[in-house]
């Protein structure tokens, strides 16, 4: 693999390097490297992470996410919404309503269209939260059947941390302010404390109202990123879980990079509805 051909797009600035695995073939052991290598911004394209769009037994289309730091994680909201958009508008899928593999299990997205058929908004079904403590993971709670608003400290700072997993996990700390949020400070030593065996991905919210809340992350393996679908998507579960917002209703979340509108419907489906761009396609020059 000499040169390979690559679409990056972004979910409200959460920008991943598309690669289409229908048309390109990349060495399985080559993956964590080749997703580290083009997400850097001086000596590669520059983005959060890599995403391949893969073929499927089980669907249209499988999605593979990496993050900047060459790790592999199960999902990602941003990214499956751009998934669904390229995959439509490159006839992968004729439907506007199809199935996407993840490595955490099949979801469906619907696509909105504008009258030139380009995909304006995509609205994903993003399952059920996973809620057990074992099974976000996150230890020194197995005697609970959730971890919400519990008492915990990183350093000398105490937090309340309530957990969710979409696939991937997450720590959701509400705040009074989120302009003073400690992301900086606690977001690298959140991501990789002992708590959680597979490291998480931290954020902070402050709740406006039941149906609206700020929200900035620091992102696994990526950093602070604009942008985490599957992040606001815990953070929408862990307000309705601590009595902040309610189940189905939609809520306006506030990232970085703009609004994502989510609903915990009550059958345990989380919906989350965003746009997806396309930024440039192009080739990229593998030098090894
Ligand atoms: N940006 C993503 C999540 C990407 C994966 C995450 N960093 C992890 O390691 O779990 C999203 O939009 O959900």
């Amino acid at each position: 693999m000499d040169m390979l051909k690559f679409t990056k797009m972004h979910g409200l600035g959460n920008n991943y390097i598309y690669i289409n695995m229908f048309e390109e073939t990349i060495d399985e052991a080559d993956l964590p490297r080749l997703a580290a290598e083009v997400s850097n911004p001086y000596t590669g394209i520059g983005s959060d992470g890599m995403i391949l769009i893969c073929p499927s037994k089980l669907a249209p289309v499988k999605m593979r996410i990496f993050n900047n730091d060459g790790s592999e994680a199960k999902n990602c909201g941003n990214g499956l919404r751009c998934v669904a958009k390229y995959a439509y508008e490159n006839d992968l899928v004729r439907e506007t309503e199809f199935q996407i593999e993840t490595l955490g299990g099949l979801v469906t997205a619907k696509v909105t269209t504008d009258n030139n058929k380009k995909v304006s908004l995509v609205t994903v079904n993003m399952g059920n939260p996973i809620l057990q403590p074992q099974q976000i993971p996150v230890t020194g709670f197995n005697h609970l059947q959730q971890v919400v608003n519990e008492e915990v400290s990183f350093g000398d700072t105490p937090l309340k941390l309530t957990a969710v997993s979409m696939g991937n996990p997450h720590a959701v700390f509400f705040v009074d302010s989120i302009e003073d949020a400690p992301l900086h400070s606690l977001g690298p030593i959140i991501e990789k404390d002992s708590m959680f065996p597979d490291w998480v991905n931290a954020e902070f919210v402050e709740v406006v109202s039941e149906s609206e809340m700020h929200f900035r992350v620091w992102e696994r393996g990526s950093g602070i990123t604009q942008a985490c679908g599957t992040g606001a998507c815990a953070a929408a579960v862990a307000a309705v879980l601590n009595k902040k917002a309610e189940r189905n209703t939609d809520i306006t979340v506030h990232l970085a990079g703009g609004d994502l509108i989510i609903n915990w419907k009550e059958n345990g489906d989380v919906w989350m509805t965003g746009p997806a761009e396309i930024i440039c396609t192009g080739e990229y020059h593998n030098n090894r």
